[in-house]
C-alpha cells in the first residue's frame, strides 16, 4: 500500500493544457532560431550567457514565428552591456579531480545531515552542497564542495537561484550508458551527479504555522530548484538516487554500502522515483490550494476550484476494510483547509484494540454529533447512526439516559463525551449494567472525548483490553465532504447549520410551550446526524426513539415512534425531510400517537395537509426550511 497519494480530479475542458503545449512549442522554435544562428554554439550555460549569446545574434522580423519573441530577442540585445562568463567550454571536473562520484545534498530540513554525510563519504562519494547545507557540513567538519564553485556561478536572488544550471542539471539528467551524453559532460567538464537528497522550503509548515504567514513569506517559501532536480534525479532514477525523506538515509546507506556505491536495485531506485516524484506532487498542490484560496477566502467566494488535488498521507494500515476480504488503510487529508479541524482522523489513542474500518467510520459519526451540543451530552451510535443521545447538568445522567434510549442497540456501541471523562463517570462505563436484563455490564467498542483525568483514563483501561479508548479534538465546521461514486467524487460543503442559525417558524394554530420547541431543537439536532429516512422522537433533551435509513418516512416514523413508547407522549418529533403525505401517512400516526410538537423543513405540495392535520389533532408544527438529508 502506498504511504502516499494524491486524488486529481480533472476538469472537463483541456483548455490549460492546450495552452501548455501551445508556450512549449513557442519556446522550442525560439531555441531553435538561436541554434540556427549558431550552429556549433554549446548551449548557454545560464540565462545571462543566454542573454549575450542572442545579443550576438543578428535578429530580424522574419527569424522569429511570432512578434512575441521578437519582442524578446531585442530585449536581449538591449541586455548586451550584461557581464558575461564564460560558456560551458571544457572545465575541471571535481570528479576529475578526485576520481570519486558526486552526492549533491540541499536540504532545508537539516535532521540527520551528519550521519548522511558521513555515509556518503565513507562509500566514496565527494560532496556537493547548497549555501546552508555547505554552510552546517563545514562547521561539521566535512569537506564539501558549494554548488557555486561547480557552476562557477554564485547562488542569487536571495536564494531563488542556486542550483538552477546546466552543471547541475547536466549532470543529474545525463544518461550514463549513451556516449553521446557522456561525451557531452566530458566536453563542458561537468561531473555526474549520482545521488541527490533533497528536501524542500518547508510551505505548508509556513503557511499552517499559528498566526499565518503574509502573502509575500508564503510566496519565497515556494521552492523552486529543490523540485526541478528531485523531479530530475528521479527521470534518471536508472543512475541517480534521489533521496527526499531523511528516514531513508539508512537505507540509502545500506544499499550504497551493498553495492560498492552503485546502488543496483532498480527496484529500490524505482521507490525512491516514486516517492520523489509523489512528495514533488503534494508539495505543489499545497501551493496551488494556497493561491486558490488567497482569492478566494479573501472575497468570501466559496467556489470550487475547476480542478483539485488532495495530498493524502497514509495513517495506518487497516486490518481489513467493511469486511475481512476487503484490504483497507486510512489516510489523513493535507489538505490546507483541513488543517486544526481535529475530528476523528487526528484523534489519539490511548489505549485498545487497533481501530478498525467500521470503528472509524462509527467514531466519526459519533464524535460529530456530540461536539455539536453545547450542553455536556452523551451520544451512543451503532453502525453510523445515533441511537441513544441525551444532555444534561450532569454528566452521569446524560450517560444513563442516552443508553435508556435503545439499551439493545447501545450493546457494543461506540460511546462519545462532549466533556471530560473523570474518575466518577469512567466507573459508571465501567459497571453499568444493561437496563435490558440489569445484569450483563454493558460492553463497548469505543469510548471518544476531548479530555480524560488521569484517574479517569487508568479505570477506563481496567475496563477491557480492548475497549479504545479515543481522545478527539473538537470537529471543525466549513470544512468539505468528499464521497466516492463509480468514476467521480462529490464535493460538498459540510452540513454545518446548527438550531442557532435556524428560524423555528410556527405554522399551526397550536404554539408550542418553550419547553416543546426546546424539545424540537434537541430532537431537530438529533435527526440531522440520522441516516435518512429520518425521523427522532425527544423529550427532555433525551432521545427517546429514531428511526433511520428506512426507504420511506412512515416505516422510519413507526420504528421511532415503537421505540420511544409510552415515553413519546408529549414528545417533539422531527423529520430531516418535509412529509409528502399527511392523511392516514406519517403525520396523522405522529398526532395519534401522542406528540406534542412536530418539527421538519417544509417544502412539500401537500404542506398544507400536514398543518390541517396538526390543527385537527392540536399538535404543534415548525417549519424550518432547512433539510438535513444524510445518505
Ligand atoms: N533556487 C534554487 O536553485 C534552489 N536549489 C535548491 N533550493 C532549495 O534550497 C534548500 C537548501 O538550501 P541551503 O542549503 O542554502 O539551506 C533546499 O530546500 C532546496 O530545495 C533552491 N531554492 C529554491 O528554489
Amino acid at each position: 500500500m502506498a504511504s502516499e497519494a494524491t486524488i486529481p480530479f480533472r476538469p472537463a475542458a483541456a483548455s490549460s493544457a492546450i495552452a501548455a503545449a501551445i508556450s512549449v512549442r513557442s519556446s522550442l522554435s525560439w531555441l531553435s532560431c538561436r541554434r540556427h544562428h549558431h550552429p556549433s554554439a554549446p548551449l548557454p550555460a545560464f540565462a545571462s550567457a543566454s542573454l549575450h549569446s542572442l545579443a550576438h545574434c543578428r535578429v530580424s522580423r522574419q527569424d522569429f514565428a511570432t512578434k512575441n519573441q521578437f519582442g524578446m530577442a531585442l530585449a536581449a540585445s538591449a541586455a548586451s552591456s550584461v557581464p558575461q562568463i564564460s560558456l560551458g567550454g571544457p572545465r575541471p571536473s571535481p570528479t576529475e579531480a578526485t576520481g570519486s562520484k558526486l552526492a549533491l545534498l540541499s536540504l532545508s530540513n537539516k535532521q540527520d545531515l551528519k550521519y548522511l554525510a558521513g555515509g556518503l563519504r565513507d562509500a566514496g562519494f565527494t560532496l556537493v552542497s547548497t549555501g546552508g547545507t555547505a554552510g552546517e557540513l563545514q562547521s561539521a567538519g566535512f569537506e564539501v564542495t558549494k554548488v557555486e564553485e561547480l557552476t562557477t556561478f554564485p547562488e542569487m536572488l536571495d536564494g531563488r537561484v542556486k542550483t538552477l544550471h546546466p552543471v547541475v542539471h547536466g549532470g543529474i539528467l545525463a544518461k550514463r550508458d549513451l556516449d553521446s551524453h557522456m561525451d557531452s559532460l566530458k566536453s563542458r567538464g561537468i561531473g555526474a551527479i549520482d545521488v541527490v537528497v533533497v528536501n524542500l522550503y518547508p510551505f505548508f509548515e509556513t503557511v499552517t504555522a499559528p498566526g499565518g504567514a503574509s502573502f509575500d513569506t508564503g510566496v519565497e517559501k515556494i521552492d523552486i530548484g529543490g523540485p526541478a532536480m528531485i523531479r530530475a534525479a528521479a527521470k534518471n532514477h536508472q543512475h541517480v538516487l534521489v533521496v527526499v525523506d531523511p528516514s531513508d538515509y539508512p537505507t540509502l546507506l545500506a544499499n550504497l554500502q551493498s553495492s560498492n556505491g552503485q546502488g543496483n536495485d532498480l527496484m529500490f531506485r524505482r521507490k525512491l522515483a516514486w516517492k520523489a516524484f509523489q512528495h514533488v506532487a503534494a508539495y505543489d498542490s499545497a501551493v496551488a490550494e494556497w493561491f486558490w484560496l488567497q482569492n478566494h477566502l479573501e472575497s468570501g467566494d466559496s467556489e470550487f476550484p475547476p480542478s483539485l488535488t488532495i495530498p493524502l498521507e497514509i495513517k495506518s494500515s487497516l486490518r481489513y476494510g467493511e469486511n475481512p476480504h476487503q484490504k483497507a488503510a486510512f489516510f489523513l487529508s493535507n489538505s490546507l483547509l483541513e488543517v486544526g479541524t481535529g475530528g476523528i482522523a487526528t484523534a489519539v489513542q490511548h489505549h485498545g484494540k487497533e481501530m478498525s474500518y467500521n470503528n472509524y467510520l462509527d467514531a466519526d459519526a459519533a464524535w460529530n454529533c456530540v461536539s455539536e451540543f453545547k450542553n455536556s451530552t452523551c451520544v451512543i451510535v451503532k453502525h453510523t447512526n445515533p441511537c441513544g443521545v441525551a444532555s444534561g447538568e450532569d454528566v452521569l445522567e446524560a450517560y444513563r439516559a442516552a443508553v435508556q434510549a435503545d439499551p439493545v442497540s447501545a450493546f457494543g456501541g461506540i460511546v462519545a463525551f462532549n466533556v471530560e471523562v473523570d474518575e466518577i463517570l469512567a466507573n459508571e462505563l465501567r459497571e453499568f449494567r444493561s437496563p435490558s436484563d440489569g445484569e450483563t455490564r454493558m460492553f463497548y467498542e469505543i469510548i471518544v472525548a476531548p479530555k480524560y483525568s488521569e484517574k479517569g483514563l487508568q479505570v477506563l483501561k481496567g475496563k477491557s483490553k480492548a475497549l479504545r479508548i479515543l481522545e478527539a479534538k473538537k470537529s471543525g465546521i466549513g470544512k468539505h465532504s468528499f464521497r466516492q461514486v463509480g468514476g467521480g467524487w462529490l464535493v460538498q460543503d459540510s452540513d454545518d447549520f446548527t438550531p442557532d442559525n435556524i428560524d423555528f417558524r410556527v405554522v399551526s394554530e397550536q404554539v408550542p410551550t418553550p419547553e416543546q420547541v426546546d424539545d424540537a431543537k434537541f430532537a431537530w439536532l438529533c435527526v440531522k446526524h440520522v441516516k435518512s429516512n429520518a425521523i427522532v422522537v425527544a423529550k427532555n433533551h433525551r432521545m427517546l426513539g429514531m428511526g433511520s435509513g428506512q426507504p420511506n418516512r412512515v416505516k422510519s416514523l413507526e420504528i421511532a415512534l415503537e421505540k420511544a413508547g409510552v415515553a413519546g407522549q408529549g414528545a417533539a418529533l422531527a423529520s430531516d425531510a418535509f412529509f409528502p403525505f399527511a392523511w392516514n401517512d406519517a403525520v396523522e400516526t405522529a398526532c395519534k400517537a401522542g406528540v406534542s410538537v412536530i418539527v421538519q423543513p417544509g417544502g412539500s405540495v401537500r404542506d398544507q395537509d400536514a398543518i390541517d392535520c396538526c390543527n385537527k389533532y392540536g399538535v404543534a408544527m415548525l417549519f424550518t426550511s432547512i433539510r438535513h438529508f444524510r445518505h
